[in-house]
C-alpha cells in the first residue's frame, strides 16, 4: 500500500521549551507522519532547534521566522506554504507574567494578551479559510492548568490562558462542521525557560504602587512555593511533547488534555463544588496556612496522585 503523504504541522515559539521539543519529536517520528514547519520569532537563535534537530533539519524539519504579534510576519510565512496549506497549527508561542497586580502596568498585562491570546487568534484566522476550504485540519492550542484554574499571583497570565480556552471552547463546535479539530493541552509547570525568565523579571522589579505585605507575601510565601512545585510536580518539556505528538497522531483528537495527572486534583477542585469555595479554599490553605508543611503537603499530594498509588486501586 502507498504511504501516506506526511502531515504539514507548523509549530509557533521553536527557539526554546516545548516547541523545541515538539518540532523534533514530530520531525523525528519514526513513521515519517509528519513535516514540520518550526517557527521562531528570532532566527538568531535557530542554533539550538538546529543541533537538535539533527539530519532531520530541511528534510521533515524545516525553519522559519515568525512572531505571533505581527501581521506581516503570519501573512509572510503562511504565503510561504505550498499552497498556503496546513494541516496542523500548534499555537505554542506564549509569555508568563507574575508578580503583585497593583505593580504590574496595564501595557505590560497587554502585552501577555498580544502573545497568548491575540498572537494564537491571528494563527487561527490566517489558516481557517484554507482549512475550512479543504474541510480538513487541527488546531492545536498549548494552554495551561493556568487556563482552567488560577493561581495567586499568576492573574493576568491565567486570565491569558482562560481567555483562550473561552475562546476556543466556542470556535471548536463550529469547526466541527467543517471537519476541523480543536486541542487544548493544559500541562502543569514544565522545566523549561519560562519559570527562568520570569524569575530574572521579579529580581529586575521594585513592584512600585504594591503594599509591603503583599510583596513579602509574594517573595517570601509565593516564590518558594512555586519554586517547590517546579521541583516536586515540574514535567520535562520532552514529556510535553509526547503527549502533544499523541494527540496529533489522533483520529479524533481529544478537545482537552491535561499532561500531569498529579496536578488534575487541584484543577477538580472546581467541578466538585460549584460555588468555587472549594478551590479558593484549599488554595488559601496551601499557600498560607501550610506553608511550614508545604513540603509534607505536596508530598501527600503527590502520593494520593501519583501513578502507583492509582496502579493498586486499579482492578487486574
Ligand atoms: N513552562 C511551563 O511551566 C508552562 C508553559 N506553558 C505554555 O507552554 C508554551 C511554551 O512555553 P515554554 O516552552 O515553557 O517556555 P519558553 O519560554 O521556553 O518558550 C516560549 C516560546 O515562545 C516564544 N515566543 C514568545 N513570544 C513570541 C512571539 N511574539 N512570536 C513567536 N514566538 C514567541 C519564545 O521565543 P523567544 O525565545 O524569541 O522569546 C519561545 O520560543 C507557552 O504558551 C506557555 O504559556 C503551559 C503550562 C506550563
Ligand atoms: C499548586 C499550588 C501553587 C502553585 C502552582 C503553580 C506555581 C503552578 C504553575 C503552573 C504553571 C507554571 C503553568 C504554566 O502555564 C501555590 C500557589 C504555590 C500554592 C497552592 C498550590
Amino acid at each position: 500500500m502507498a504511504k501516506a503523504t506526511p502531515r504539514t504541522v507548523l509549530i509557533t515559539g521553536c527557539s526554546s521549551g516545548i516547541g523545541l521539543r515538539m518540532a523534533v519529536q514530530l520531525a523525528q517520528d519514526p513513521g515519517k507522519r509528519f513535516h514540520v514547519i518550526a517557527t521562531m520569532r528570532d532566527l538568531r537563535k535557530k542554533d539550538k532547534l538546529e543541533a537538535a534537530a539533527g539530519d532531520t533539519l530541511n528534510k521533515t524539519l524545516t525553519i522559519q521566522r515568525l512572531d505571533v504579534c505581527n501581521d506581516e510576519s503570519v501573512t509572510e510565512c503562511i504565503n510561504s506554504l505550498p499552497g498556503k496549506q496546513l494541516d496542523v497549527l500548534v499555537n505554542n508561542a506564549g509569555v508568563g507574567l507574575v508578580g503583585p497586580v497593583e505593580s504590574i502596568s496595564i501595557d505590560d498585562m497587554k502585552r501577555v494578551f498580544e502573545t497568548n491570546f491575540f498572537g494564537a487568534i491571528r494563527m487561527i484566522k490566517a489558516v481557517l479559510p484554507e482549512m475550512k476550504k479543504r474541510q480538513k485540519g487541527h488546531i492545536v492550542v498549548i494552554s495551561s492548568v493556568m487556563g482552567l484554574q488560577g493561581v495567586p499571583f499568576n492573574d493576568v497570565y491565567a486570565a491569558s490562558k482562560f481567555a483562550m480556552e473561552g475562546f476556543c471552547e466556542s470556535l471548536a463546535v463550529q469547526l466541527l462542521k467543517f471537519n476541523i479539530f480543536v486541542s487544548m493541552v493544559e500541562p502543569g509547570p514544565v522545566n523549561t525557560e519560562f519559570e527562568m525568565k520570569l524569575m530574572e523579571e521579579v529580581a529586575r522589579s521594585e513592584f512600585p504602587g504594591a503594599d509591603a505585605a503583599t510583596v513579602r507575601y509574594f517573595k517570601e510565601v509565593y516564590l518558594p512555593a512555586s519554586h517547590e512545585i517546579f521541583t516536586t510536580m515540574g514535567q520535562t518539556p520532552e514529556s510535553v511533547a509526547k503527549a502533544v505528538v499523541n494527540v496529533i497522531a489522533k483520529e479524533r483528537p481529544p478537545f482537552r488534555t491535561q499532561t500531569n495527572t498529579l496536578y488534575t486534583p487541584l484543577v477538580a477542585l472546581k467541578y466538585a463544588d460549584t460555588s468555587g469555595d472549594l478551590s479558593v479554599g484549599t488554595y488559601y490553605n496551601l499557600l498560607f496556612r501550610f506553608t511550614g508543611l508545604f513540603h509534607l503537603s505536596m508530598s501527600c499530594l503527590k502520593c494520593i496522585t501519583c501513578s502507583c498509588f492509582r496502579r493498586r486501586v486499579t482492578p487486574a
